[in-house]
């Protein structure tokens, strides 16, 4: 395995931030809006990120760093680093070939790709991209259940390795800007895995901007609060499947849900569930047989005011205690991030938003410039704290700092 290496690949982008600073020039408003908010305050997606500092590394020396192997082993694959490519809507409003160029980078990059429910690319076309990089298929489960029974016996077909099922989603959250811009795709996209259930399916709901007339096919159930909680009695979602109308579903739950999603997938796919941020839900998921857990808060997006994922971690990792492997997400922006919830019990991190800049940079080759980034971080990052192979980085090369400055050991 290589050596870290400093040899940059884009002069112009040596860091996360700076792919961030360029791809915020690239991106037209309402695009840079919806990828980048987080709901209401922003203040649990701030958190997200900043939940990293509390920590610092301890390094190890003289310990022969000659070489590095930050691979790890995921659904059969060896993963060439322990990072994947969250599930994130619409890509290609950031570029227009969309998922199909974060597919081509992760296979480049030997990297696994989640795949959204409401991605605008069909799942299919994805896989053909994908080769054998191990794909998953997050989704949101709808009260319609026959369009979600689909997706899933296509997503078998194609050969995905998993579902994430989606639970932080109950409802949406109040992303103001979103509501402001009257956030829609574009006519010419397509929520493109439900285009064959509903001619109609492109993403004009949501927020209705008061030029209904222009709209290709709109909605029959339609509103600026659609998807949110409004205190009213709910109607279940018909007609076309929107995210505004149908991401959200308030009526999952453990016992009949998961059951029905188990049946289902098994055993071509394995069942896990994005979202779960405390102890007891992740002691609920191990009961109800799922086979992993992203630790998640919809990269702040949903439920403001909840705990950084970083946070969240040690109390479902503790819960779990080893019997189903524990993946996070929220706030990696950096090789030492990943290092430390590595750490801190997580086997996996998936990252969002540094994906969708790196497509809105320079489409696949700006994917794969983000993958690399991180991934040669995370060797350097190995390499200076002492550790050559993933599953030695524990707690033990962690100390918590509190605001005080004082340091402790975990
Ligand atoms: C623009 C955008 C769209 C997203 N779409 C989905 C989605 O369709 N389904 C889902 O489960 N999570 C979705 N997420 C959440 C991500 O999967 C992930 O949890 C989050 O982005 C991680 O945080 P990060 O962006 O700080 O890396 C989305 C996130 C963003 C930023
Ligand atoms: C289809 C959506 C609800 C996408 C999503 O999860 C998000 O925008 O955070």
């Amino acid at each position: 395995m290589a050596a870290p290496s400093n040899d940059p690949h884009d002069l112009n982008c040596l860091t996360i931030a700076e792919l961030e600073a360029i791809a915020h020039t690239r991106m037209d408003k309402q695009t840079r809006d919806y990828y980048n908010e987080g709901a209401d305050s922003g203040s649990t997606l701030k958190e997200n990120l900043s939940a990293y500092a509390k920590y610092r590394i301890r390094p190890r020396v003289l310990r022969d760093v000659s070489s590095i192997d930050p691979s790890v082993d995921i659904f059969g694959h060896t993963n060439s680093i322990p990072i994947g490519v969250a599930p994130t809507a619409m890509q290609c409003l950031a570029h227009s070939d969309g998922e199909k160029a974060t597919a081509r980078a992760c296979r480049k990059m030997g990297v696994a790709m989640g795949l959204s429910s409401f991605a605008t690319t069909t799942l299919e076309e994805v896989a053909e991209e994908s080769g054998e990089v191990p794909n998953v298929l997050q989704l949101y489960l709808f009260e319609e259940r026959e369009h979600s029974r689909k997706l899933i016996s296509r997503a078998k077909k194609a050969g995905f390795k998993a579902v994430f099922l989606t639970v932080d989603t109950p409802f949406l959250g109040r992303r103001n800007m979103e509501i402001r811009n009257q956030f829609k795709l574009p006519p010419h996209f397509k929520i493109a895995n439900f285009a064959e259930d509903d001619s109609a399916a492109q993403e004009v709901a949501g927020h209705t901007g008061g030029d209904e007339a222009k709209r290709p096919s709109p909605p029959k159930r339609a509103s600026s609060t659609a998807g949110y909680h409004d205190g009213k009695a709910r109607v279940p979602p018909t007609g076309p499947i929107t995210f505004h109308s149908h991401a959200a579903n308030p009526t999952l739950s453990w016992d009949r849900d998961i059951a029905w999603l188990k049946k289902e997938c098994e055993p071509e796919m394995q069942v896990w569930i994005k979202g779960v941020a405390t102890g007891e839900d992740a002691a609920l998921a191990v009961q109800h047989g799922v086979h992993g857990i992203v630790v998640s808060n919809h990269g702040g997006r949903q439920l403001n005011g909840a705990l950084a994922t970083l946070d969240a971690l040690p109390e479902v990792v503790e819960a779990v205690a080893g019997r189903i492997p524990v993946h996070v997400d929220g706030g990696v922006r950096h090789g030492t991030d990943v290092f430390k919830a590595l750490a801190l019990g997580a086997d996996f991190v998936w990252i969002g938003r540094p994906v969708l800049w790196g497509l809105a940079y320079k489409g696949q080759e700006g994917v794969e410039l983000c993958l690399r980034l991180l991934g040669d971080e995370v060797r350097l990052c190995m390499g200076l704290a002492g550790v050559t192979s993933v599953k030695d980085i524990g707690k033990e090369y962690l100390v918590k700092i509190d605001k005080s400055g004082f340091v402790s050991k975990l």
